[in-house]
């Protein structure tokens, strides 16, 4: 009997926001989002969970410190997994009556709008799925009640999570739209401009919004329908500056939303609108859209761009965002990426104060959650 599994599973950055709940408990979305599943190589959660019938309680520890087990979602996403396994007769009793110990890290920062709850609760509900094993069963929907992004987490690629319609939440799941490998040009840079944990949790800001926002009513019914259908075909199409459009205006309707709460939820700050700014203009200047941006609930921002304008973007954010440790292999971290060493034609930008950035991670697109060997 095989007591003991680790697992990694990737960090998801929506497209098209999810950004609040119909039903709080069961953590049902009262829009469709859609994401793009990050590459593990450079960012992921990574679990390790046994079960032993020497264990005395159930233990969770998070990047070296004990959590707490008793924690609503993760004790509903440890009832779930064990219900499933013995409905689907797949996992020896002995096992199923054990206690686990979780030890769980993430190679990023944890709560700072980088989207760890998704990485790691994709990490946890899918190793528990493989230590008891539940090897090929539907697993986003118990995900989903660890975080709600966490069940875009379960696949790779390009993911919907569709917000389903039944009261029991039942068909509120993720479904992989295309997998990394039909679009594994698109890169992604990671600007970290604060990476300490934020004020206000996506839990209890979406929550607000709900209530006080009069603008996401018209977003849910009028915008983002409209917008899911468009950017699946610009995915399917891999139509870039399709896409690119689609997931900026998105991210400025979420946080004009998040203005819109009473009190507002203030996630961007003004080095997060700089980046903005940047990105218009260059994208004018050179023409053709060639990079987009997206905040989450942070002022993070996570570019998307075609692998063949990754050295020039970077070069140019490196000019606008002038770093004292521009040159340290600290600074750019994740997929290596050469810089363009010729001079280049940016002096037409007027730099940001220095070191507004605290370090950049390049990325691509990736696969879904694995098994370590
Ligand atoms: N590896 C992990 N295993 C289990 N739980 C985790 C793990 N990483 C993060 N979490 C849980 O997720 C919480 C952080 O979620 P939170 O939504 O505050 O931040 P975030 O996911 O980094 O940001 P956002 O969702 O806004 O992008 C942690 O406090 C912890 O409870
Ligand atoms: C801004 C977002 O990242 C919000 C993520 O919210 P969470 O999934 O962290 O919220 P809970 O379901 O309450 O755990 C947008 C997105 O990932 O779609």
């Amino acid at each position: 009997m095989q007591n003991s599994v680790t697992v990694i599973a990737p960090v998801n950055i929506a497209v098209i926001k999810y950004w609040g709940k119909r039903n709080e408990s069961l953590i049902l979305p009262i829009n469709d989002s859609l994401s793009v599943t990050l590459s593990t190589a450079d960012l992921c959660s990574k679990t390790t969970i046994s079960a032993d019938p020497s264990y005395e309680s159930n233990q969770i520890i998070l990047n070296g410190k004990e959590e707490n087990f008793e924690n609503e979602r993760i004790l509903r996403c440890f009832e779930m997994i064990k219900q499933r396994a013995l409905e689907a007769e797949s996992c020896p009793k002995e096992l199923l009556d054990c206690k686990i110990h979780v030890d769980s890290e993430n190679n990023f920062p944890t709560a700072a709008g980088l989207a760890s709850s998704a990485s790691g609760y994709a990490c946890l509900v899918y190793g528990m799925a493989q230590l008891y094993s539940l090897k090929k069963q539907e697993i986003s929907d118990i995900a989903r009640m660890g975080s709600g992004s966490a069940c875009r987490s379960i696949y790779g690629g390009f993911v919907q999570w569709q917000k389903g319609v039944e009261l029991d939440g039942n068909d509120s799941m993720a479904v992989q739209i295309a997998p990394a490998s039909h679009w594994p040009d698109l890169n992604v840079l990671i600007l970290v401009v604060n990476d300490s944990k934020k004020k206000v949790g996506s839990t209890s800001g979406m929550a607000r919004s709900v209530v006080t926002s009069e603008l996401i009513k018209y977003r849910v019914e009028k915008c983002v329908p409209q917008r899911i259908h468009s950017i699946t075909q610009a995915i399917k199409d891999r139509d870039f500056p399709k896409f690119a459009e689609l997931t900026m205006r998105d991210s400025n309707q979420f946080h004009a939303i998040c203005l819109d709460t009473f009190p507002p939820c203030v996630y961007m700050n003004d080095v997060s609108h700089a980046i903005v700014s940047y990105i218009h203009e260059f994208n004018k200047n050179e023409g053709e859209t060639k990079v987009a941006y997206t905040f989450d609930a942070g002022p993070n921002a996570c570019l998307y761009l075609p692998e063949k304008y990754v050295k020039r973007v970077l070069s140019f954010i490196n000019h606008v965002f002038p770093n004292d440790n521009q040159e340290s292999v600290e600074y750019i971290r994740g997929t290596p990426v050469e810089l363009e060493n010729e001079e280049n034609d940016f002096s037409q930008y007027i730099p940001y104060a220095k070191n507004s950035l605290k370090y950049i991670i390049h990325t691509k697109v990736g696969d879904g959650p694995s098994i370590v060997e």
